[in-house]
C-alpha cells in the first residue's frame, strides 16, 4: 500500500450558518481499502461534510484527521474530489482540461494526455476527446468528471454523488474504476441516494439524517443491529403470530409473516414457542431474515 495512504476520521464535524446548525458534530471513519456510502435525504448535510472535509469549508467546530494527525492541504491535494457542482469548463476541449489539471496536479502534459486519453477511452468517449465539454450530454459530462477526479493515481477518493445521471454501463466501468482504487487500498467515500447500489458496493455506510449521524459502521455489523427479524410459512393461517408476547408483526399475507422479535423480548424463549406452536399449524419456514440497507435506512430515519 502506497505510504500516503491513510484513514480519513471526521471527528465532531459541525457547521453552523446563522442560526442554523447543517451538521452536528458528525464522527466517522473511512478505511484504507474500504467504499464507505454515504447515505441522506436531500439537505441532510452530505455536501457540506464533504466540503469540510476537503478544506474548502472551514468547519464550525470538529476537525479532520488523516493517519490519526489533523488533514493537511498537502493531503487534500493528491486526494480526487469529485464536487456536487462539479466545476469543468463548459467551452473547453475535454482533454485539453484533463490536461491541464493533471499537470495542476503534478503530472506531466505527456502523462496526463495518456492517462485522460485511457480512461475517457474506458469510459466510452474516445472518440470525443476534442469536443467541447458543453456539446456532450449531461451523462457524458459526468464521465469527463470522473476522469478529472482519477486522473492522478489518487490516494483517496471523495465523490459527491458520482453514479447520479449514469447509465448502467458508465456505472460499471466507475466501479471497476473504483475497486481497483480499492484494491490499492485507497480509501473512497461516495454519496447516493441510490441504496440499491450502496448496498451491492459498500462494505461500510454512513446514514445522516439532520446533520446528524445516525449510524455508521460496516454493513455486516448494521445488518446485525436492531431488533431480530424473521419470515415464517406454514400450510395454515399465520395471523395467531400476532398474539405471541414479543412479536411483533410486520407483514402477513394468508400463510405468511415477516415478523420482529422485541429487543426487550427473550429471542431463545420466543423462538422455542414458535418453532414448538408452528409445529402444530404445518409450518414450513422460520427463518432469520437480515434487514436491507433500505430497511436500516428507514429505520434511523424515520425516528
Ligand atoms: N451557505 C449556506 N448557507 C446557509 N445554509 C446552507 C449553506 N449551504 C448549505 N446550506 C444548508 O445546509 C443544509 C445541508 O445542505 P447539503 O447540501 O450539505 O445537503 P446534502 O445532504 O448534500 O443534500 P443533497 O442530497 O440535496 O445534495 C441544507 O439545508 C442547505 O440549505
Amino acid at each position: 500500500m502506497n505510504s500516503r495512504i491513510g484513514r480519513i476520521e471526521a471527528v465532531g464535524l459541525t457547521k453552523v450558518y446563522g442560526d442554523k446548525t447543517v451538521v452536528s458534530d458528525a464522527s466517522f471513519t473511512v478505511e484504507p481499502g474500504s467504499m464507505t456510502g454515504f447515505l441522506g435525504a436531500n439537505g441532510a448535510g452530505k455536501t457540506t461534510t464533504m466540503r469540510m472535509m476537503m478544506g474548502l469549508l472551514e468547519p464550525t467546530a470538529g476537525q479532520v484527521l488523516y493517519s490519526g494527525r489533523p488533514m493537511t492541504a498537502e493531503d487534500r491535494a493528491s486526494f480526487g474530489y469529485m464536487p456536487e457542482e462539479r466545476g469543468l469548463y463548459p467551452k473547453q476541449p475535454i482533454l485539453n482540461q484533463l490536461i491541464y489539471l493533471g499537470q495542476l496536479r503534478g503530472l506531466s502534459a505527456a502523462e496526463a494526455r495518456d492517462i485522460a486519453t485511457g480512461h475517457l477511452t474506458a469510459l466510452g468517449l474516445g472518440d470525443r476527446l476534442k469536443d467541447k465539454l458543453e456539446s456532450l450530454s449531461l451523462g457524458n459530462q459526468q464521465r469527463v468528471q470522473i476522469v478529472a477526479s482519477l486522473l492522478h493515481t489518487p490516494t483517496a477518493l471523495i465523490l459527491d454523488e458520482p453514479f447520479s445521471g449514469l447509465d448502467p454501463k458508465a456505472v460499471d466501468t466507475m466501479v471497476s474504476m473504483m475497486h481497483e482504487l480499492m484494491r490499492k487500498g485507497v480509501p473512497i467515500l461516495f454519496s447516493s441516494h441510490q441504496l440499491d447500489l450502496v448496498d451491492r458496493l459498500c462494505d461500510r455506510v454512513v446514514i445522516l439524517h439532520e446533520g446528524q449521524v445516525k449510524a455508521t459502521g460496516s454493513a455486516t455489523e448494521l445488518r446485525g443491529s436492531g431488533a431480530p427479524r424473521f419470515r415464517y410459512s406454514a400450510g395454515a393461517d399465520a395471523g395467531w403470530l400476532r398474539e405471541v408476547p414479543g412479536v411483533r408483526v410486520l407483514d402477513v399475507e394468508g400463510t405468511e409473516a415477516l415478523l420482529e422479535i422485541a429487543p426487550a423480548a427473550d429471542l431463545e424463549s420466543v423462538r422455542t414457542t414458535i418453532l414448538s406452536e408452528g409445529m402444530q399449524r404445518q409450518m414450513h419456514e422460520f427463518a432469520r431474515v437480515l434487514p436491507t440497507l433500505g430497511d436500516i435506512y428507514r429505520g434511523v430515519t424515520s425516528q
